[in-house]
């Protein structure tokens, strides 16, 4: 079996909402969420999608996922204080059904320009090599700094990329260092930091194009042309 488990547990901070969490904000009367979930729903090799969603939202997601034709939902699961507390819920709820060699595709709700070809990516290098992290490759230098004032370093271009997500895994090796983790008291950032920090070997997976991650007003607005630019190109052509 193949599942994605889909984060929407977030209250969006950085997003300076008003009206409601990022994850449910709409686009020709659609939420952000259910467009990330659209490429799950109608991809071949995904079995069942769960579903880490702000508890207080639950009710209006069922009634949503209804409206769009969102059938694969196995179960929703109330998200946590953390990223990292949200994905252990859903991995915590997997573990009623899920096998050793389950594959399991770890996706962010508010990534909705996800594709088809990068899931299938993701579940093909899961396969050949046992797990798979997209990233995308930085087109600008990066500097780092440790106290915000000074260069310390600049690193080798080459040598860095931007996580992304999916970051796919078979389900007994996330579950195994989620546990590890509940017992050392540590959170992680994401799954692969908390893969890297116990010392194990991950995959890259160069994302495609525009998998943005909608944080701050600005990505949404990039979000809404992209939308636009898609619609254009079917209408005239270019
Ligand atoms: N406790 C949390 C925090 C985040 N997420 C989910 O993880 C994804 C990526 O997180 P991010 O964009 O950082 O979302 P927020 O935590 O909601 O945003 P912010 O950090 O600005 O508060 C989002 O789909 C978000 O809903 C989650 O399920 N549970
Ligand atoms: C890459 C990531 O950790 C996958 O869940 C996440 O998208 C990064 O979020 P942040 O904005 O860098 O906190």
């Amino acid at each position: 079996m193949t599942t994605a488990l889909i984060l929407a547990g977030g209250t969006g901070t950085r997003m300076n909402s008003r009206v409601k969490p990022k994850q449910f904000i709409e686009i020709h009367g659609k939420p952000i969420l259910i467009y990330t979930l659209e490429h799950f729903e109608y991809h071949e090799e995904i079995d069942d999608i769960v579903i880490v969603c702000l508890e207080d939202w639950i009710e209006k997601l069922k009634i949503y996922l209804h409206r769009f034709g969102i059938t694969k939902v196995y179960e929703i699961v109330p998200g946590g204080p953390t990223g990292h507390d949200s994905i252990y819920n859903g991995l915590v709820t997997l573990k009623k059904k899920a096998n050793p060699d389950d594959i399991i595709l770890i996706h962010d709700g508010v990534r909705p320009l996800i594709t088809g070809e990068l899931i299938t990516e993701n579940i093909r290098t899961v396969r050949k090599s046992g797990n798979a992290v997209t990233v995308e490759v930085i087109r600008e230098s990066v500097i780092k700094s440790t106290d915000g004032k000074f260069v310390s370093d600049v690193p080798a271009l080459n040598q860095m990329f931007v996580a992304k997500a999916p970051q796919s895994f078979y389900f007994k090796d996330i579950s195994e260092v989620f546990e590890q983790a509940e017992k050392d008291g540590f959170k992680a950032i994401d799954s692969a930091h908390l893969m890297n920090h116990y010392g194990k070997t991950l995959h890259m997976v160069k994302s495609t194009k525009n998998n943005i991650k909608i944080t701050e007003p600005a990505d949404y607005y990039m979000f809404r042309a992209l939308c636009q630019a898609a619609e254009n190109q079917q209408i005239f052509g270019i």
